[in-house]
């Protein structure tokens, strides 16, 4: 509480910290073909002797929160990521023993689970090295329409997110004089799959679906072609999801895909003098890339509405 020499307020500073919250580090570790991942939310918060700042403006004890970040990508790379635990006790005690104003640093981690997409539908099926499909359930959704005569029936889900750790690449594309986007042959994509598809059941005297059959069987078709396909954009991944549906999937007709294409930026540690050899990257959340086209069976007509959120 730093008040003399200055002119007399009926005001003091409480207690306060500062730091750069959300960094979003994804740190791939390739051994061979076997991809392993490791994706965080790390927000750091550090505090000490920081009246300066607040009361006069002096900066001259703020470490700055845009290295807090550059921070934490530099230790993904330099000592890889165990545990969030571990990870947060090098930064924090790197903060407060490097910085004599820094007294106390605070570093929350969240950590997004990923598990392999699986190679086949055989409960002993392989898994996939670089094909990974976020923990957790995704959202199923159902429209049902029934007008006395015919029905129809729209299935979908949606945040089922899925990321491939190589195999994905994107160039040959217009460049116009805004254009800055580098070429990219090895690039992470991943995605939250937002998708819906229409039965061709409409009436009562055809035997139904097995709904719950089918919705299994569509999620399965879609991750594994995510997984399979030698990508060269997210419009071509799209594309082969649909398809390998409605070719596998006699009860379907139409597919309709939004993908977000979740960017993740290959973070520049040059300036620490590290090398980023494809393994600690930036997971952007906005903006992003939003990719959106209907796959039909041949001769059918496309029913599902194009812009929409929701069914
Ligand atoms: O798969 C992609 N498709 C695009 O249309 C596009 N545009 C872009 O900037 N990056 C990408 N990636």
């Amino acid at each position: 509480m730093t008040t003399s020499s200055r002119p007399a307020r009926p005001v003091v500073l409480g207690r306060n910290q500062y730091g750069k919250a959300e960094n979003r580090v994804v740190r791939i570790v390739r051994d061979g073909a076997t991809h392993h991942i490791k994706d965080l939310n790390v927000s750091v918060a550090l505090s000490g002797d920081m009246d300066e700042v607040h009361l006069s403006g002096s900066n001259a004890n703020v470490l700055p929160t845009d290295t807090t970040k550059n921070t934490v990508f530099a230790f993904a790379k330099e000592h890889g990521i165990e545990s969030p635990e571990q990870f947060g006790i090098h930064l924090a005690r790197h903060f407060v023993t490097s910085q004599e104003p820094i007294r106390r640093a605070r570093v929350r981690i969240e950590e997004y689970a990923w598990e392999r997409i699986p190679a086949s539908d055989a409960p002993d099926a392989a898994e996939t090295g670089h094909s990974f499909v976020r923990k957790g359930q995704e959202t199923r959704l159902a429209q049902v329409t029934y007008d006395g005569e015919s029905w129809e029936v729209v299935s979908g889900l949606k945040d089922l997110t899925v990321l491939n750790s190589t195999d994905s690449e994107f160039w040959g594309y217009v460049k116009d004089k805004y254009t800055t986007l580098p070429e990219a042959y090895d690039r992470i994509l991943a995605t939250d799959v937002s998708g819906r598809w229409r039965f061709n059941w409409t009436d009562d005297a055809q035997q139904a679906p097995d709904w719950n059959t089918s919705y299994a069987q569509v999620k399965a078709h879609l991750l594994r072609a995510f997984a399979e396909t030698y990508s060269l954009s997210l419009q071509q991944t799209l594309y082969e999801m649909g398809a390998r549906i409605v070719e596998h999937r006699d009860e379907i007709d139409e597919v309709r895909f939004s993908l977000p294409n979740k960017h993740h930026f290959l973070v520049d540690l040059e300036p620490f003098g590290l090398k980023n050899d494809n393994e600690v990257y930036f997971a952007a959340d906005r903006p992003y890339g939003l990719i959106e086209a209907t796959v039909l069976r041949e001769g059918r007509e496309q029913r599902i509405p194009a812009d929409t959120t929701d069914l």
